[in-house]
């Protein structure tokens, strides 16, 4: 157990990027399941019917036309469809609202609907009736991987980049925006897909492993681990249990401070760090490997680089989408 947890210290020290998913990772699963879809859903069509001309609105609605289209010609079982253009506003608002509610039904994870999603939740932080869950160990983590030299943070969750800077600038914690450097949505690909992981090292412009990405999906991790990047299962209370053989594949924490507690901040000279190490008792928090060795790659990873060198990092958040 020792030697894994030396081994996901020692990859948070090198890695120069924290890529973190948000649903069950830095946010609780019932803040997204009891708060944000039902708000979602008990205000889509009174939301449809007084943002018809939006521009935004309308952009999420012919994502959404195409996407029933495309599931109907794929027979997806259950689908509803949207009636086209040329029927009457209030027979397209029914047939989006329906196909919106049967959508969230299964938890589809589609960007026509989290599009449609961010743009109702917004109104809702706007009108202080949504703030954004986060655990008590996000803000402290956040703060001191960013006063690291040259780390990063970035997100990549299925909710639209737009709900995501909703959820961290308008958080319990306050605004944590100024912590994070770039966010990914599906719009790189789904979470369980090998090419999204290889696309967002592309654009953050990094080698694969010089990545962490922390989740609570066994799958996600997996298809990070399989573009290169390291990758660690984050266990909430409240998570789904996780697949036994999980635990035996990747490390597994309970709550980001185990990754900190050891991280080396930019006022410490890098010699004291074992020192820190040892100083802690995170050992009996890590969950971790039987067989570390398929989970965690032995290779070293570039020495983290200065902010200045750094700069090349930045993703702009729209480039990104
Ligand atoms: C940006 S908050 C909304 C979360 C959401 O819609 C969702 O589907 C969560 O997915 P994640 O990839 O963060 O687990
Ligand atoms: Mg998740």
């Amino acid at each position: 157990m020792a030697n894994d947890l030396k081994e996901i210290i020692d990859i948070v020290r090198k890695c120069k990027i924290l890529l973190l998913d948000i649903e069950g990772t830095t946010t609780s699963i019932s803040f997204v399941k009891d708060k944000l879809f039902p708000y979602a859903e008990e205000n889509v069509k009174k939301f449809l019917e007084s943002q018809w001309d939006n521009e935004d609105v309308k952009e999420a609605v012919i994502a959404l036309r195409k996407l029933a289209l495309e599931d109907q010609e794929k027979k997806v079982e259950g689908v509803v469809a949207i009636p086209g253009e040329n029927s009457s506003k209030e027979d397209q608002i029914e047939g989006l609202v329906n196909n919106v509610k049967w959508q969230m039904s299964s938890d589809r994870k589609e960007g026509a609907l989290k599009q449609l999603q961010g743009l109702i939740w917004k109104q809702g932080y706007e009108n202080g009736e949504i703030k954004g869950h986060v655990y008590d160990d996000v803000m402290p983590a956040l703060e001191q991987w960013r006063s690291v030299d040259g780390q990063k943070v970035y997100i990549y969750s299925s909710g639209s980049v737009q709900a995501q800077k909703l959820l961290f600038g308008q958080s319990l914690a306050g605004d944590l925006l100024k912590f994070i450097d770039g966010h990914f949505d599906t719009a790189v690909g789904a979470k369980q897909e090998v090419s999204s992981y290889k696309a967002i090292v592309e654009k953050i412009g990094c080698a694969a492993e010089e990545i962490l990405f922390l989740t609570d999906i066994v799958k996600e991790a997996e298809a990070a681990k399989n573009a290169g990047l390291y990758a660690a299962v984050v266990s909430r209370e409240g998570n789904a249990p996780l697949p036994e053989e999980s635990a035996n594949s990747y490390p597994v924490i309970k709550t980001f401070s185990q990754l900190t507690a050891s991280n080396k901040r930019k006022t410490e000279p890098q010699e004291e760090q074992p020192a820190k190490v040892a100083k802690t008792d995170i050992n009996d928090d890590v969950k971790s490997s039987t067989d570390s060795s398929s989970s965690l790659k032995e290779k070293e990873v570039e020495p983290v680089k200065n902010d200045s060198e750094s700069k090349n990092m930045e993703v702009d958040d729209e480039s990104c989408r």
